[in-house]
């Protein structure tokens, strides 16, 4: 029985600069269906899902790996397999996913402190300036709440993470009985601009998770890594979540396609997003910090932009974007290139018109303008 499944060569993802969470399934990936075991993961008896999860546990260097249907549950399960007795704190960059995209779900579920911190540099933590004065040590001061899990993101608003700094943080942490998370849901994108494996970032943490449905493309899914130890409570606490998964045999096979087709598209991506990170500052824009990988982040206030008026000309050039955000990936088409950078002229003299003064924070997206 032959199926067309020429409709997943349209993606909608074409014109798509919100995220890089709307790349949508393509036809090599659909055509792996046919291939999915049809176990029940929940029992791991599903060879397809354990066949993710190993490959994904190899190319980190961990003894196991967990799927899940998103990082956000892996992120929060992680970290409260991490976490033991409270009162406990976790330590994070103040724009983490874990800290402000979670919905709250480090104190929800693992009755955690999150300790948030603006690194000095603007771009990534480090021991000396960041974690060593705002870390709360064990020491049996029973006014304070000990940081027992460092969190760390590589990539963070798709700004790098220095090995070194990683190395040093590790270090510490290992001496200071503290487990270190890394939210790699992104870190494909890292290894592909720096060249450094994800073995090798992975060897200085605890756990790690990595996203599959974003620049890799996958529909779904996102695989935590770490011992074995480690994934046998985190895979209890995915159970207590609600996100054992039944025949996730479809959405591994998928996934095992989107590692194998789409990693090696990511550097051609960071190029794209450099090119107009370089626009952008040709037009007089600031940029909220230099463009490392597939994010260009411009600051709408130094700009003087007025962000209605940056989305009004994006829908007429039919491009998909909003707020100081335009995250680059593999399905972006060559036009929709062009059309932004006509988006991004109009909003330019537009500045130069009407500077705009509001410094209003742009949701990533409202509710209610949802269904
Ligand atoms: C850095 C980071 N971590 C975790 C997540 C959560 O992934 P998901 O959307 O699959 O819950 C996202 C967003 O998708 C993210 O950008
Ligand atoms: C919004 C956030 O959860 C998502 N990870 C994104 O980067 O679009």
């Amino acid at each position: 029985m032959s199926v067309d499944l020429s409709n997943f060569n349209n993606t909608p993802a074409h014109n798509e600069f919100r995220s890089d969470t709307f790349t949508t399934p393509t036809v090599s990936m659909v055509s792996a269906l046919s291939k999915a075991t049809l176990g029940d993961a929940v029992y791991n008896e599903d060879d397809s899902t354990t066949r993710l999860e190993d490959k994904v546990a190899k190319l980190a260097g961990k003894e196991a790996g967990l799927f899940c249907v998103s990082g956000t549950l892996l992120n929060q399960i992680a970290l409260r397999s991490n976490l033991f007795q409270p009162p406990h704190g976790v330590l994070c960059d103040h724009r983490s996913h874990v800290y402000i995209h979670e919905a709250g779900g480090l104190p929800t579920l693992s009755q955690a402190m999150v300790q948030t911190v603006a690194p000095k540099n603007g771009i990534h933590l480090t021991l000396k300036d960041d974690i060593l004065p705002n870390f709360v040590p064990d020491d049996g001061e029973i006014h304070s709440c000990p940081t027992k899990v460092i969190s760390l993101e590589n990539t963070l608003h798709g700004m790098l993470f220095p090995l070194d700094e990683i190395k040093k943080i590790s270090a510490f942490c290992k001496k200071n009985d503290v487990r270190l998370h890394l939210d790699g849901a992104r870190l494909w994108n890292a290894s592909a601009a720096t060249g450094i494996s994800i073995a090798e970032y992975a060897s200085y943490f605890d756990s790690v998770s990595l996203c599959l449905s974003k620049s890799l493309g996958a529909p779904i899914g996102s695989v935590l890594v770490g011992l074995n130890k480690f994934i046998r409570k985190a895979n209890h606490f995915r159970k207590q979540n609600g996100g054992g998964i039944r025949q996730s045999g479809l959405l591994a096979e998928m996934a095992l396609v989107a590692i194998d087709d789409n990693m090696a598209k990511l550097t051609q991506v960071d190029e794209r997003a450099k090119e107009i990170g370089k626009y952008c500052e040709e037009l007089g824009f600031v940029l909220e910090h230099p463009v490392h990988t597939n994010f260009v982040f411009i600051d709408l206030a130094a700009s003087k932009i007025d962000n209605d008026f940056f989305v009004k000309s994006a829908e007429k050039h039919d491009v998909k974007a909003y707020g100081s955000r335009l995250a680059f990936h593999f399905q972006i088409s060559d036009e929709a290139i062009e059309n932004l950078k006509k988006v991004l002229r109009e909003t330019a003299e537009e500045a130069k018109r009407n500077p705009c003064e509001t410094t209003e924070v742009q949701k990533l997206y409202n509710v209610y303008d949802s269904k």
